[in-house]
């Protein structure tokens, strides 16, 4: 089972049809106006809707049609104005940008569905000998420019190879405990079909209900959970990738000396490569129990520390998530707004003042998921460890809330463009000694780069951060920033805007030794990082892997090895 395309906001996130995250009568609005130094009305700016779109006239002749349907059927190939819209970008906030004002010229010519590995490993022989660009597109929710259509320049017929009808679960190991599926399942489908056989992968990135297998493993992600279950380059066992060069299978033991992995070379690969078409990954029991709670710290720096003793103690949790006080202060806020605050509201601030909690906290959410006794122990030292590191335990809610609404919070992104507000992420990892500096660095260099964009000198971003994915040697740190869109200058001007914040948190990053990305990937937009991350002779060593699956560079130009952000 697929979802239909036209169920989907084509130029936003979710469901087509989906109640209002932040409904205009909310006061929500006058807060967040009020946080960013607004003093006048938040504009409208609603998106253009597709029929006012420019949309340039697909390429495709009648010949190649004839070829491409062929090979994957008539029904799969596609050059209609909605099919050429959903797939012109992803779900950045740049690519927002583009195709809410209505800019679609990065459209693909056609967009075809192979639904099989046949088909695509045809598929991707005919482009490559035709020199025709393939841009391989899961779910679409890449955040770096991954899935951009026709790159700027670019002269070749450009078709997007949508995966989402290979979408079965091919078999289950449950004697090894690994599962082979299609590239194409969303992460619903997979997680649904897996758990009719008694397990899970486990993988639950925010995006989980609109990406997919093929498109975690190419972007070598990280689910919310990642700490149980591992990355997508830890949990992946083998891949089978239909590339220029003929089908690649890479092989699948539990443990080798036979050479470098060439596993790690698919995940990250970004559609670069080849097309995956199949996974084998690892499978966990379904949890018997889990248990999901919060603490508040009084800094930052407190928590970490927390964290990293947990992890480095080798206790297993699922997910350790830490706020820093700009983020509690934001979420905690919102939350509250229009709520009545009652008797006990007033009794906990109390508490809190009283136990030395109220000025500028930092939540920590802890999950455990496991067999009952295991989380029953873990629980108990993860406790020990908090309140020897100063975390003040605050129940189940937070957690239970937390868990919840954990795909929800990016539904709130449309409503913001829709009035005249920015909203954008961005995420890198370190290691433990690290982890302050880098946090400071590139909160300061966010938070001056927006100001510098605006004119007003009371208008502001807010800048907030947390903790997502630990590990023994260091952890990731993942920002969010909400700023007054540039809305004089066009759509040029928002683009400079976002170039200019985007440059100046990268360029902090990089002069912080953080990585250029922990889970997002590299697409267009970390593209000019990549070179000071991997060095001289690493970047030689990606070229010519490129050039020998891919010598006319068929497989998504421009991606990971270009030098396009802004594109
Ligand atoms: C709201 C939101 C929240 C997010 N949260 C997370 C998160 O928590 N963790 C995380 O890791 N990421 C997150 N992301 C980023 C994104 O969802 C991930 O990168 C995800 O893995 C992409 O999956 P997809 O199926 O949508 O792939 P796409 O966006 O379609 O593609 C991603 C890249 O992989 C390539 N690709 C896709 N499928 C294939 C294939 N079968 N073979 C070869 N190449 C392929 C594409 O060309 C592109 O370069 C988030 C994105 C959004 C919009």
């Amino acid at each position: 089972m697929t979802i239909d395309r036209t169920s989907l906001r084509w130029n936003g996130w979710g469901p087509a049809a989906q109640p209002d995250a932040l409904p205009k009568e909310s006061p929500a609005w006058q807060w967040i106006a009020d946080a960013l130094g607004i003093n006048t009305p938040l504009p409208e700016t609603p998106a253009t809707p597709l029929e006012k779109c420019t949309l340039p006239a697909s390429g495709l002749d009648g010949e190649t049609r004839l070829e491409l349907e062929r090979i994957v059927g008539a029904n799969q190939v596609h050059t209609g104005d909605y099919e050429r819209a959903f797939h012109a970008r992803g779900k950045s906030y740049h690519d927002l940008l583009h195709v809410r004002a209505g800019n679609l010229s990065n459209a693909p010519d056609a967009v075809v569905y192979p639904r099989s590995e046949d088909e695509t490993q045809r598929l991707v022989e005919f482009a490559a000998a035709r020199d025709i660009v393939l841009v391989p597109f899961g779910g679409g929710s890449s955040v770096v420019g991954g899935v951009t259509g026709r790159e700027q320049g670019e002269k070749r017929l450009c078709i997007t190879v949508d995966t989402t009808l290979m979408t079965s679960l091919l078999s289950i190991d449950e004697t090894a405990m690994t599962a082979t599926a299609q590239a194409g399942i969303y992460g619903p489908a997979l997680d649904k079909a897996l758990a009719s056989q008694g397990v899970r992968l486990g993988h639950y990135p925010q995006s989980f209900e609109y990406s997919t297998l093929g498109g975690w493993v190419a972007a070598r992600g990280a689910g919310q959970n990642s700490i149980r279950y591992g990355r997508a380059d830890k949990w992946l066992v083998s891949a089978h990738v239909a590339t220029p060069s003929g089908l690649w299978r890479t092989e699948a033991t539990p443990g080798s000396a036979a050479a470098p992995n060439l596993n790690q070379m698919v995940a990250g690969s970004e559609g670069t490569l080849g097309i995956i078409t199949e996974a084998t990954f690892k499978v966990h029991s379904l949890p018997d129990a889990e248990d999901y709670r919060g603490y508040l710290f009084r800094s930052f720096a407190e928590g970490a520390d927390a964290i990293r003793r947990i992890v480095q103690s080798e206790i297993p949790t699922a997910m350790l998530r830490l706020s820093d006080a700009d983020e509690t202060f934001f979420f905690r806020t919102l939350g509250g707004i229009g709520k009545e605050h009652g008797l006990k509201d007033n009794l906990a601030e109390a508490y809190l003042r009283l136990r030395g909690y109220a000025d500028r906290p930092c939540a920590l959410i802890v999950g455990l998921e496991g067999s009952a006794a295991n989380v029953s122990h873990a629980r108990d030292r993860v406790a020990r460890i908090m309140s020897a590191c100063g975390g003040l335990h605050v129940g189940r809610s937070p957690g239970t809330s937390w868990k919840a609404g954990r795909f929800h919070g990016p539904m709130v992104r449309d409503p913001m463009m829709d009035h005249g507000l920015g909203v954008d992420t961005l995420e890198t990892s370190t290691f433990w000694s690290n982890i302050q500096t880098l946090h400071s660095a590139v909160r300061e260099a966010i938070d001056t780069s927006i100001r510098e964009t605006l004119d007003d000198p009371s208008a502001r971003g807010i800048v907030m951060a947390h903790i997502s994915h630990a590990y023994p040697d260091g952890a990731s740190l993942y920002f969010t920033f909400v700023f007054p869109r540039r809305l004089d200058r066009g759509l040029e001007g928002e683009v400079a805007q976002w170039l200019t914040i985007k440059r100046a948190a990268s360029d902090a990053i990089a002069a912080h030794n953080g990585t250029i990305s922990h889970h997002h990937g590299v697409g267009t937009d970390h593209a000019p990082w990549l070179g000071q991350e991997k060095g001289p002779v690493g970047m030689q060593m990606l070229g010519a892997v490129k050039q020998s699956l891919d010598p006319k560079g068929v497989m998504n130009p421009g991606k990971v090895l270009g030098d396009g952000i802004g594109n």
